[in-house]
């Protein structure tokens, strides 16, 4: 048996191994995805994207191929916007989908994607939906946000300060009862009409460079909070910018998405990360 085939990408430096396991055969334990995502004992990444078949893992969907997505802790999580661009990019690359427009199933429901010639990708996102207020603290410091739903939960908090100043090396403390699985808390300045520049600290990851699904959120807490529920913005992110449209029923993501690597794992280390 050969050993087992991964690549590595990333959208907006939110970055990934896929795993292609067309018939859903590899074991993924926690413990395989903390190693495999782990910076000095693994490949590293934020976390992990299985590319199956969607029949294979027998969840219903309108494409063929489902994004198991899981964190780089090894949890599971709904939904993974950054992820599914790179997703729908290997999948062209790999000749499984044509340019243009398909769709990609997700624990979160189908996405449909465009992947564009100039190598960036749009996804619809589905609808991002305020669901309340809550309190996040940050070395102490309380901030106030806005719970939205985007498939996975998030918390905005709009900052007057620079968001380059905070410190989110450590887990934000948060409310456990209005978040009972974890939450991302995305902070975010506006720089002028449209445009938004936003840090995040990922439920199951830690700080990364970019969220795609935090950036839809950002979007539609800054909209909302201004009285609206409809726009377009850009989101500067540490690893560069997205652009995001939100409106009542739906929203996109638009940015790039690149495959870096390839390769195969050790099948000896595979079979020792696995508890
Ligand atoms: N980086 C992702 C979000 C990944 C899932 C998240 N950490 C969660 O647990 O909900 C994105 O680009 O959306």
């Amino acid at each position: 048996m050969g050993g087992i085939e991964f690549l590595k990408g990333h959208g907006t430096q939110n970055d990934f191994v896929l795993l292609p396991d067309a018939a859903g055969r590899l074991e993924l334990t926690e413990a395989r995805i903390a190693a495999l995502c782990d910076r000095q004992r693994g490949l590293g990444a934020d976390g992990v994207l299985r590319i199956v078949r969607a029949t294979a893992l027998d969840v219903p969907s309108a494409g063929e191929w489902f994004m198991d997505y899981r964190n780089a802790d090894g949890s599971i999580a709904e939904m993974c916007g950054n992820g599914v661009r790179v997703f729908a990019r290997y999948l062209v690359d790999a000749g499984l989908a044509t340019e243009g427009e398909f769709v990609v199933g997700t624990r979160a429901g189908d996405r449909p994607v465009v992947v564009h010639p100039d190598r960036t990708v749009t996804v619809e996102m589905g609808p991002a939906t305020i669901t309340g207020t809550s309190v996040t603290v940050v070395a102490g410091r309380p901030f106030s946000g806005v719970a939205v739903d985007v498939g996975n939960p998030h918390l905005v908090s709009l900052l007057d300060d620079d968001v380059a100043d905070l410190d989110l090396r450590d887990q934000p403390d948060f409310d456990h009862d209005f978040f009972p699985h974890g939450v991302n808390l995305e902070f975010v300045n506006r720089l002028g009409e449209g445009a938004l520049r936003m840090r995040v600290h990922e439920r199951g990851v830690g700080e990364t460079r970019a969220c795609g699904t935090g950036t839809v959120a950002a979007v539609a807490a800054a909209f909302h909070l201004a009285g609206t529920d409809t726009g377009a913005s850009t989101v500067d992110i540490p690893g560069g910018r997205v652009s995001v449209t939100v409106s009542r029923g739906g929203s996109t993501l638009s940015g790039p998405a690149e495959i870096v690597a390839r390769g195969e794992l050790d099948e000896a280390w595979w079979a020792a990360a696995a508890s």
